[in-house]
């Protein structure tokens, strides 16, 4: 059972109160019960205990998923994850956000990383999110159509809809990361329970908003080989100029350089304070994989206070080992 606590954070604007030791040694408990298939997605924390659902007497009918390396989560993730379609609305559809401890391209991530991430992801959970049912999850598979086979094992009822940006959408899509190459066998009935929202993502290497738009219009007509066009039923467009050129690659160098002015144009509240006072990506290589014309319009994102900070389900009662601290 989730057990919660008020925190008195008054002013102080703390946000990250999951004590690290007690994530980082549930983190390695998760990635040691992933190795067996003893656990492939765990519940980390939530606005309420009977998470998606708001209540036992009002079931949730749409989830909203955003899936993310969140290093660090910024104001384009945060626009992804508050979207709502079709008379949805943050009021009455759940959002999770998705952290797998293993990434399609880049391997397993180490415990010490995740944990910040999760963190960060708390701040932004708390601090931006507070006018929506939320929670934060990890899983272990690094492919949309398990982490999503495994979200409906868990809720069986609920319908999901995945905001995905135009770069990790044409990934999705790819059929490399799929066994034999065969997409339409990878998907499976992935389409018959969720939906997609691909979200307009211009720059050097994808293209311009038109030419984004056109590789969806060509699905519809069927024209994409290998890709059904009734998928494209499934598939939504959203265009959000205000996000354009943010990303964390971006955010990363920002640090790395000290520039705390244009951390705070990408940067919600929280997480900004969490990368500066823990001095996060100061000493890494921050190769670039994506910098564009952001510019700096972005407007209000609801920085609300969140005085009720859920313990997370697993404090239950982990092994603590003896100092383990995230950087
Ligand atoms: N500015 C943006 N516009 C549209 N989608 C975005 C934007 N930034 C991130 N996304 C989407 O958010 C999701 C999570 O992306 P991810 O965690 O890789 O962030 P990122 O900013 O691209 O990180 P990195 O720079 O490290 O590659 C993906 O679906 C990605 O396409
Ligand atoms: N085909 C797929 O399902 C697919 C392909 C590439 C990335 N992803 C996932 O997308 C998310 C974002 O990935 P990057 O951090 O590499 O941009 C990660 O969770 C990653 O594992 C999924």
């Amino acid at each position: 059972m989730l057990r919660s606590t008020v925190v008195a954070i008054g002013r102080s604007r703390r946000f990250f109160t999951m004590d690290t030791t007690i994530l980082s040694a549930m983190i390695d408990r998760f990635q040691e019960d992933a190795k067996t298939g003893k656990e492939t997605f765990q519940l980390i924390s939530s606005s309420c205990e009977t998470f998606p659902h708001t209540s036992p007497s009002s079931p949730t009918k749409t989830l909203y998923i955003l899936d993310s390396s969140f290093n660090p989560p910024h104001r384009a993730h945060l626009a992804l994850a508050r979207i709502r379609k079709d008379g949805d609305t943050l009021a009455n559809s759940p959002t999770l956000l998705l952290l797998a401890t293993n990434n399609a391209d880049k391997g397993a991530h180490p415990t010490a990383q995740l944990t910040r991430r999760l963190e960060m992801m708390e701040a932004l959970r708390t601090s931006n999110l507070s006018d929506t049912t939320s929670a934060i999850a990890v899983t272990s598979y690094p492919y949309f159509v398990d982490k999503a086979r495994v979200i409906r094992e868990r809720w069986p009822d609920v319908n999901q809809v995945w905001p995905i940006g135009f770069d990790t959408f044409l990934r999705l899509l790819d059929p490399k990361y799929y066994p034999n190459h065969d997409l339409q066998a990878g998907f499976g009935d992935f389409f018959t329970y969720s939906r997609v929202i691909a979200i307009t993502r211009p720059g050097e290497k994808w293209g311009e908003r038109e030419e984004q738009e056109s590789f969806l219009r060509a699905i519809r007509r069927g024209e994409r080989s290998g890709v059904p066009k009734e998928w494209a039923e499934r598939i939504e467009f959203e265009v959000l100029d205000r996000i354009r050129g943010i990303s964390s690659t971006r955010i990363r160098e920002a640090a790395n350089a000290g520039d705390e002015e244009e951390l705070g144009r990408l940067l919600p509240r929280g997480v900004l304070e969490y990368v500066v006072e823990n001095g996060l990506y100061r000493d890494e290589d921050t190769t670039p994989r994506f910098v564009d014309g952001y510019d700096g319009s972005l407007g209000a994102d609801g920085d609300a206070m969140n005085i009720l900070i859920p313990i997370p389900y697993a404090m239950k009662a982990p092994k603590l080992p003896a100092t383990k601290n995230s950087p």
